[in-house]
């Protein structure tokens, strides 16, 4: 990790040196006032991880632990060519696309008796059994299945290898810190390594890897051994949605140029220059929002920071994204197909 800058220095290089993306300090402003008055809903709070999301696992358990590992190993690449022609999971009579297709498909196998949170057995999946439990109840099927595929057998051999098969034996490794079980994730994990090289320097975004310690996290309640008292020191995991907020709600800009390219549905490639800045951009201006967050409390004389992180923000605006698709049309998400985000 250390010949990478971290997630969030990466962010304030690439910020600095962004040609296409723009963060706007007055609509970072805009944003923070217009969430003042949130902070305190449940859909800013570590427990609407479970109270808002019907497929979270609801208990404090192991298993729990487990389903979130493979969970977010395969936490990647959900959007569909065309908005009418997508993959959807049906679980319990409700339809379910995006990421939450992969949660439905998770917890329809597990209904079915199939263990596909054990890693010893999903270190040895066929990919026809991948492709069967990861199945679309439409014609489209769930993208990248033959990386995800490859990443349930590789992951789970690393699992059964080196952590007798069990999330939690990292878990209590890193001794409640986040940044400790980042590390062990990314040293460990080859497909969590979300890194890229941007004007020759080596930057990294950590997407999976931080929003595992974040579910991790969340399953447990942040008490025992998910009590991190660094959780703060994430930045929120830079995907396809959130950019796509920031742009909406006015804290962050796209060149014209660049705007011009995602309303013609180009594909980036991971590690493209105005990929990264997307990405990196959206690290920065999310940190600022936290700041003025904070910075407007203080003037209260309150000190928010057990409430207000880049965790908690970034679930919120994630969620505000999935719940404001229509408002945001407008605003085309970045296309990549890759294994990171
Ligand atoms: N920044 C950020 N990105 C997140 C998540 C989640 C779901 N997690 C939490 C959500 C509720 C629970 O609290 C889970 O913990 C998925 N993604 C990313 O979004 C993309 C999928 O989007 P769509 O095609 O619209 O489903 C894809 O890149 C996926 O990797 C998040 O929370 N934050």
């Amino acid at each position: 990790m250390e010949a990478f800058l971290s997630p969030k220095d990466s962010a304030k290089f690439i910020a600095e040196n962004s040609q296409d993306v723009l963060v706007e300090e007055q609509g970072v402003r805009k944003v923070a006032e217009a969430l003042f008055d949130k902070v305190s809903a449940k859909e800013f709070s570590l427990a609407g991880w479970k109270s808002l999301h019907e497929l979270n696992p609801q208990a404090v358990s192991d298993d729990a632990v487990n389903w979130v590992f493979l969970a977010d190993t395969l936490n990647f690449s959900f959007w569909s060519e065309h908005e009418d022609r997508k993959c959807l999971v049906k679980y319990r009579g409700k339809m379910y696309s995006g990421y939450w297709s992969l949660c439905a498909a998770i917890n329809r196998a597990l209904d079915a008796g199939i263990p596909i949170t054990s890693a010893a057995y999903y270190a040895t999946m066929t990919l026809e059994q991948v492709r069967h439990v990861f199945r679309s109840d439409t014609d489209v099927p769930m993208p990248l299945i033959e990386e995800r595929h490859r990443i349930l057998n590789e992951t789970g051999t690393i699992l059964l290898e080196k952590f007798g098969g069990s999330f939690v034996t990292c878990v209590k490794m890193s001794e409640k810190s986040a940044l400790k079980l980042l590390r062990i994730v990314v040293e460990n994990f080859p497909s969590y390594r979300d890194e890229a090289t941007f004007k020759g320097t080596m930057v990294s975004f950590y997407k999976r890897a931080q929003i595992l310690v974040a579910d991790t996290w969340s399953a447990l309640e942040g008490k025992g051994d998910g009590c991190f008292g660094d959780i703060s020191s994430l930045t929120i995991f830079a995907d396809y949605r959130i950019p796509q907020v920031l742009v909406h709600l006015g804290a962050m800009r796209y060149s014209d140029e660049l705007m011009r390219k995602l309303h013609e549905g180009v594909m980036f490639q991971s590690g493209d220059k105005q990929e990264v800045e997307i990405r990196g951009c959206s690290i920065w201006c999310c940190g600022l929002i936290c700041d003025h967050l904070l910075e407007l409390y203080k003037k209260k004389g309150q000190n928010m920071s057990e409430r207000i992180n880049a965790v908690l923000l970034d679930y919120y605006l994630w969620d505000y994204a999935r719940d404001h698709r229509e408002d945001m049309k407008d605003i085309p998400i970045h296309r990549v197909r890759c294994i990171y985000y």
